[in-house]
């Protein structure tokens, strides 16, 4: 039973030096520190459960997104759990319509990042309540109350509330079955191999290491030269052969032109996708380089820096890519990424999930394995991003057997890190920033 009122709120800025290594280096990020915004919501019920919630970042600027949750802070403290998923779709709306917060964003940037960190504590905390995890919880809610968690303003010209109840019907045929299914695990990628910051030898090294390991789907970064692409690229195709899967990234580094013609190049590689290829915000870019590539066997993916669910909509309206990755920490929750699912189902879109980056991978595994089972019913041309960074400073880390994300078991949302590791490395005055900041100052 949900229960407890919340009378805590605190958010900390946690940032891991990855830069020093390259890891999680792009064409466009050359030097991420993965970082988050880290809430813990604690209530006044005596089981002392707390909620734990987080966004992802780059570093700098993590300290303006726990601004922006404390902003939000007051939609939250004091208030009923009970309340709060009583009326989930309300309590959403409140955060995201906040009649002056909102003109910083709306539904976007920072103030939708703290609007995702917050409400990612809010389900952790009831899917520990219910002793769940969360893919569970999501699973056995019945479909009208999973549909009273989503704000379908602005989408209802492509989903209505009905439409989607139709759908979540049709997903129960077969559940029981998706979820043994799972005993085996939900497929996966690796990017850890392939960051743009690693020199060949390192590219070499980790893709030998990942084929011992199993790995049969690999993410390489381009975007920056064209002729250190087709080299990296010819070395990684080589490595793992004609059979396995390629997939690569730009991170938005180019014209949409420029997209088309850089990847008539890399086409010989065999590539499933193009991620990013151009401005997020750019749907009839998108487009235009979908309708240039398809026909190369080329789709497109996007999805890790689109705000929300309209620009998906925009995106799944104009055919504009074959690929949907949602990320649990850029759109609004568990509740935003329900209205994409739903959406991309309806357009027979593939979601692969988004997950570079710190705890992503530990959160989006919930949103997956919860599409599988209730709505998508399908891993066709699905798979879910996995890096192997940073996840011994979880409580609950993610579980990969063969290549594959296997079902959480813990209750909650896999969100909590340990204490320890958030000490360290709270920004700046952790042990390992206090460290890094004296030697830049040397
Ligand atoms: C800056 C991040 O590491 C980014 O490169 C991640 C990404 O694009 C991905 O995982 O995909
Ligand atoms: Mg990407």
């Amino acid at each position: 039973m949900v229960r407890g009122r919340i009378c805590r709120l605190l958010v900390r800025d946690v940032r891991f030096p990855t830069s020093l290594g390259g890891h999680g280096s792009d064409a466009m990020h050359t030097d991420p520190d993965y970082s988050a915004a880290y809430v813990v919501l604690e209530t006044d019920a005596e089981d002392g459960l707390k909620g734990y919630g987080l966004t992802f970042t780059l570093g700098k600027g993590t300290e303006v997104v726990v601004c922006a949750v404390n902003a939000l802070a007051h939609h939250v403290l004091n208030k009923d759990l009970r309340d709060i998923v009583g009326d989930f779709r309300g309590f959403y709306r409140q955060l995201t319509s906040d009649g002056q917060l909102r003109w910083i964003g709306p539904e976007k940037g920072v103030v939708h990042l703290a609007t995702a960190a917050l409400l990612n504590a809010v389900w952790d905390l009831w899917a520990k309540q219910e002793g769940k995890p969360l893919w569970k919880l999501l699973v056995d809610m019945d479909p009208r109350t999973l549909l009273s968690c989503i704000d379908f303003r602005y989408i209802t010209d492509v989903l209505t509330e009905e439409e989607a109840y139709e759908i979540l019907q049709k997903g129960q045929v077969g559940k029981k079955e998706r979820g043994q299914m799972l005993m085996h695990g939900y497929p996966a990628y690796t990017t850890s191999c392939a960051w743009l910051g690693y020199s060949d030898d390192t590219l070499k090294q980790l893709c030998t290491e990942a084929l011992k390991d199993g790995w049969t789907r690999f993410k390489v970064k381009v975007g920056a030269d064209l002729q250190d692409d087709i080299r990296r690229c010819r070395l990684i195709r080589n490595m793992i052969g004609p059979e396995k899967t390629l997939m690569m990234d730009a991170n938005q580094r180019w014209d949409v032109p420029e997209a088309v013609e850089w990847m008539s190049k890399l086409a010989e590689f065999k590539p499933l996708w193009i991620e990013e290829p151009t401005s997020p915000d750019d749907i009839l870019g998108h487009a235009a380089i979908s309708e240039a590539l398809v026909p190369l066997g080329i789709g497109v993916a996007t999805g890790e820096q689109c705000h929300n669910r309209v620009i998906f909509k925009q995106l799944l309206q104009a055919k504009a890519l074959q690929f949907l990755q949602i990320d649990s920490c850029r759109l609004g929750s568990v509740n935003e990424n329900l209205s994409v699912l739903l959406m991309a189902k309806k357009f027979e879109i593939p979601v692969c999930p988004h997950a570079g980056g710190v705890g992503l991978c530990e959160l989006v595994q919930h949103l997956i394995i919860f599409d599988f089972i209730s709505i998508s019913a399908s891993l066709k041309n699905r798979m879910c991003e996995y890096v192997n960074h940073l996840h011994e400073h979880f409580r609950y880390p993610v579980v990969i057997k063969k290549a594959s994300y296997m079902p959480p078991k813990d209750a909650g949302y896999s969100t909590e890190m340990k204490e320890e590791s958030v000490k360290k490395h709270q920004y700046p005055h952790g042990e390992v920033w206090k460290k890094l900041l004296a030697a830049q100052e040397n």
